[in-house]
């Protein structure tokens, strides 16, 4: 019994070889963000029907933000169908009346006539309301949709860089991209769930006139398959949370057997029949979850339909009863069996919309959850504005630790950035430079300490206008996949700029030899996803990105800050010379320069550097304060010049096997 009316569970994983061996052990969704949320999957009947007016609320505020009018006609136009519905019933019961009354058989025939002609203009008049309200709703479902995917883009966009960086919330962000197509399809859901109402209503109404014990057969005929429909649904919706993460994880070996990033490994290190034969793997343990959830839903839909056909046969058994006992005429038998068929059609088309709705709901639940969720998490809007000059930028004991640490990964680090300088930031791998740079430019908050933009702390201020005053070239740029031109343009969108007015920044990032190579100059499309478009190689893509750089430092004169995180990595070492100069010519009286690089050649220029050890600031100076205090930097700063000393150090060279003994044949 429990198998049946109990809560819905999910099955317990089967874990595929594939999965151990490529991500240590089950990918399963562990439902991570409800408790997070406080708030249990809660999945029971009971509580599906009492969130259900709630989700049928918004889905319908959407729609009348959307259009008010078509939702209008919608609704007008199924109640004129319920209407009719209730009209041809009654003109069904005049016809039965004249069939099973007294008379001859021409007498009977003359006068079924009206009754006939009023149920064939009833189904004219209800075809042409049904066509008027599909259209109309047509119209509804893709602006529903639309807002939908524009609330929810519009949410991930404005939340927290922290938040992007929080493994439960980017798993929220995956689950709800399914609500705005949910949100489209209740619109339907809500318009046929509407007219089975209204027809289902309008039914009762002349079952109950008809007889008062036919409208709770009809509803005893009904039920099982509501209970059916629904749990399904559950079941469905169950499994498909918790193996969200399995099928994101073979997408993602998908996309790895085809990108062009891969393309090389796959090849050379046979990685291709690999991870094809784990994919097969994955794919198989996600087919025996499909298996079960089809036998599961068989089972389910077996039993509601018997319960369902044990209750049509006691209808039909108590209607033949009161037949019997004269406590029915045939005429209203007629009528009523007639009324309980359509009755129950209705009634089962209620369920399976009712059920629909439900399933589609909690997708859209998700979507309302992740808009609750993001907009709690969501950068500040307003604060205080930024004064045009402010001097310097100062972070006091900062400490910052990210979401799922113990370590911070910066430790009360505390500097100053004067305007007109230019600071280099140094250290081991993971020693805190990146999230110091985040840190500065805004993109996260400290937990502890504050960060100044002359008197005024960045918690404070309007962080749109910290953000335009941040200029920002990490190793990991993005690469749009749109024209040369806009890829420098991007760097400030909303200012407008014809192609000569980005020639400046592309001159000063010596691009412009890369743009002069290209098939149609600066108009031509820089991605290889696209057919006719140019891919640059790593190095000319660094470049544009310092012409983006650039482009977005000269379009402010207010005070601000250039972060430069490994700016050169994929330069060569004259190109990176050469970057390194460009970068120290971006200082100016209104700008505050950071750069972060691992090439020591390119800070020892710089106006103070400091060094990051496991987030803590342990040295700081110029250049040849540094090198005379022999300490981490002068280690680093020696061990790559090293590298390029006259007589390098001698390398060892691998021991060779040694040479199996030759034998003189003779
Ligand atoms: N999004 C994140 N979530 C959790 N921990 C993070 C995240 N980003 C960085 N860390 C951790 O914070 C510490 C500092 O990382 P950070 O990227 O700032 O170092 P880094 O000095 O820039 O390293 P690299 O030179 O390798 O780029 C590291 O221990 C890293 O593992």
């Amino acid at each position: 019994m429990k198998r049946f009316f109990g809560k819905v569970r999910p099955a317990e994983p089967r874990v595929s070889e594939a999965e151990r061996e490529l991500f240590g052990g089950p990918l399963r969704y562990d439902m991570g963000w409800s408790r997070h949320e406080n708030a249990t999957l809660d999945l029971t009947m009971r509580s599906a029907l009492r969130q259900m007016p709630g989700l049928v609320g918004a889905a319908l505020r959407m729609a009348w933000n959307a259009d008010r009018r078509a939702l209008f006609v919608v609704a007008l136009s199924e109640i004129g169908q319920g209407v009719a519905a209730a009209v041809g019933l009654l003109a069904v019961n005049a016809v039965m009346h004249a069939l099973l009354g007294d008379g001859t058989a021409t007498e009977r025939l003359h006068a079924l006539l009206p009754g006939l002609l009023a149920a064939a203009a009833v189904a004219v008049v209800n075809s042409a309301l049904a066509g008027w309200s599909t259209a109309q709703a047509g119209r509804l479902e893709p602006l529903v949709e639309r807002i939908a995917t524009t609330q929810y883009l519009a949410a991930a966009t404005a939340v927290e860089l922290e938040a992007i960086d929080d493994p439960e919330f980017r798993r929220l962000i995956d689950i709800a991209q399914y609500g705005a197509a949910s949100a489209r399809r209740m619109i339907s859901c809500c318009v046929s769930a509407l007219n089975s109402t209204i027809s289902l209503i309008a039914t009762a109404g002349v079952l109950t006139v008809l007889h008062p014990a036919l409208l709770p057969m009809l509803l005893v005929i009904a039920a099982p398959r509501g209970w059916g429909a629904m749990r399904v649904a559950q079941e469905r919706y169950v499994s498909m949370m918790s193996w969200i993460e399995h099928v994101r994880a073979s997408r993602l070996i998908g996309n790895l057997l085809t990108e062009r990033t891969a393309a090389q490994e796959v090849r050379i290190h046979a990685v291709g029949p690999f991870l094809l034969d784990r994919y097969r793997g994955m794919a198989r343990s996600a087919e025996a979850e499909q298996e079960r959830l089809a036998t599961s839903k068989a089972v389910t839909e077996w039993v509601a339909s018997a319960l369902s056909g044990l209750a049509t046969a006691a209808t039909y058994g108590a209607m033949i009863w009161l037949i019997m006992s004269g406590r029915m005429g045939l005429a209203v038998a007629g009528t009523a069996v007639i009324a309980v068929r359509s009755g129950s059609a209705s009634l089962g088309a209620l369920v399976m919309n009712v059920n629909q709705l439900h399933e589609e709901s909690l997708y859209v639940r998700d979507h309302s959850r992740f808009l609750t969720e993001a907009a709690q998490r969501a950068i500040p809007t307003g604060g205080a504005p930024l004064p045009e000059r402010v001097a310097e930028i100062a972070l006091d004991a900062v400490t910052y630790r990210y979401p799922d640490r113990d370590a911070p990964a910066l430790d009360k680090v505390s500097l100053t950035l004067p305007m007109g300088s230019v600071t280099a930031v140094v250290g081991e791998n993971g020693s805190g430079k990146s999230t110091l740079m985040k840190i500065l430019s805004g993109l996260l908050l400290p937990q502890e300490g504050t960060v100044r933009w002359g008197d005024a702390h960045v918690r404070d201020l309007d962080r749109a206008e910290v953000y335009g005053r941040v200029s920002l070239l990490t190793q990991d740029f993005q690469r749009w996949p749109v024209t040369a031109a806009m890829n420098v343009r991007i760097g400030r969108p909303e200012h407008r700029a014809e192609p000569e007015d980005l020639r400046p920044s592309l001159d000063y990032a010596g691009a412009g030899p890369i743009v002069a190579k290209l098939p149609d100059g600066l108009q031509s499309l820089l991605a290889r996803m696209f057919r006719g478009a140019i891919e640059l190689s790593g190095g000319e893509w660094q470049k544009m990105g310092l012409a983006r750089t650039h482009w977005r430092s000269a379009t402010s004169t207010a005070d601000s800050i250039l972060v430069v995180d490994e700016p050169t990595s994929a330069l060569d070492p004259e190109a990176e010379i050469e970057a390194f100069d460009r970068i120290r010519r971006l200082a100016a009286p209104h700008r505050a320069v950071v750069l972060v690089t691992h090439r020591m050649s390119g800070v020892r220029h710089a106006d103070r550097i400091f060094v990051l050890d496991q987030g803590r600031l342990t040295e700081q100076g110029t250049h040849a304060e540094l090198l005379a205090a022999r300490g981490r930097y002068a280690a680093m700063f020696t061990a790559q010049a090293d590298q390029y000393a006259p007589v390098p150090p001698a390398v060892p060279h691998p021991a060779s096997p040694p040479a199996p003994a030759v034998t003189d044949p003779a």
